[in-house]
């Protein structure tokens, strides 16, 4: 099995154990209640250079534990100061230490939009997302099904959630395409092997249509390849490690906000 698939079945064995502790009805009333969300895509376009994502992240498969992060709000706090467009909050707990605690804790500090980034393969997750503060979602192409994929996706849009569609090929970006995405995610780490080809992103940036948000994702690792990033029509990073291992989160985005500010913008 690999390393995409082993996190796609962790993930279906806690959300059967969530699905035992919270029905669905409880989590829809808790939407229902909940203030309307953004349209996360007008906001993330990279139209006055590109924006920074920055991801609250523990660990990885690839490296281990490497953050501690006893206080993801306080952690959340410090990449809003630095000038993050939006927050990515890791809620897989195996693999990468994440939990929806740590959304719920982040969406009570920060009024940036949240993305809820875990391996979401069933439409419980999506309503999860909504019901602990997330007004994105990440879909990972290569974890799903075109059929499901599409479902999700447009049930994330009818709950006003905007979805993040990952790709790593130009099949999958096809697929995202297809699916409705108007935000495409490349990352640059192919989730099987977990190798990072920055060369990626350039690589299927021009299969994006203009009008559809592009999001570099992994593997940057300071100032310089945002700048990259950039040159290649890049609307916003997302970055995780770079900016939880540095000594300071608020000026490790601020440099990478900084970098993006100067960047040609991609529209
Ligand atoms: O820590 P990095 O290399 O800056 O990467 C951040 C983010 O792109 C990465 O965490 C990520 C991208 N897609 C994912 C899908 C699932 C889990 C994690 C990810």
């Amino acid at each position: 099995m690999n390393t995409l698939d082993q996190l796609v079945e962790g993930a279906r064995a806690d959300l059967a154990v969530r699905q035992q502790q919270v029905p669905l009805a409880e989590l829809r009333e808790r939407v229902q209640g909940a203030r309307p969300a953004r349209d996360c895509a007008a906001l993330l376009r990279g139209t006055q250079g590109v924006r920074v994502i920055a991801e609250v992240k523990r660990a990885s498969p690839s490296k281990g534990a490497f953050a501690e992060i006893a206080d993801p709000a306080a952690l959340a706090a410090d990449y809003r100061a630095g000038g993050a467009a939006a927050i990515s909050v890791l809620t897989e707990r195996r693999r990468f230490g994440g939990s929806l605690a740590d959304l719920d804790a982040v969406a009570a500090r920060v009024d940036v939009p949240l993305l809820r980034k875990d391996f979401v393969v069933d439409p419980y997750q999506v309503w999860e997302a909504r019901a602990h503060g997330a007004e994105l979602v990440l879909l990972i192409v290569a974890a799903l099904d075109q059929p499901l994929l599409a479902d999700l996706h447009a049930l994330a849009v009818g709950i006003g959630l905007t979805p993040l569609v990952e790709t790593h090929s130009e099949e999958e970006v096809e697929r995202a395409l297809r699916a409705g995405a108007r935000v495409v995610g490349v990352n640059a780490r192919d989730l099987r092997t977990l190798e990072v080809d920055r060369a990626t992103f350039a690589r299927l940036a021009p299969g994006i249509p203009e009008g559809v948000v592009r999001i570099a994702e992994s593997g940057v690792r300071g100032p310089g390849d945002v700048i990259a990033y950039a040159a290649h029509g890049a609307d916003a990073v997302l970055v995780g490690e770079a900016v939880v291992t540095g000594g300071s989160p608020a000026a490790a985005v601020a440099a990478l906000v900084e970098a993006g500010r100067g960047a040609p913008a991609s529209t």
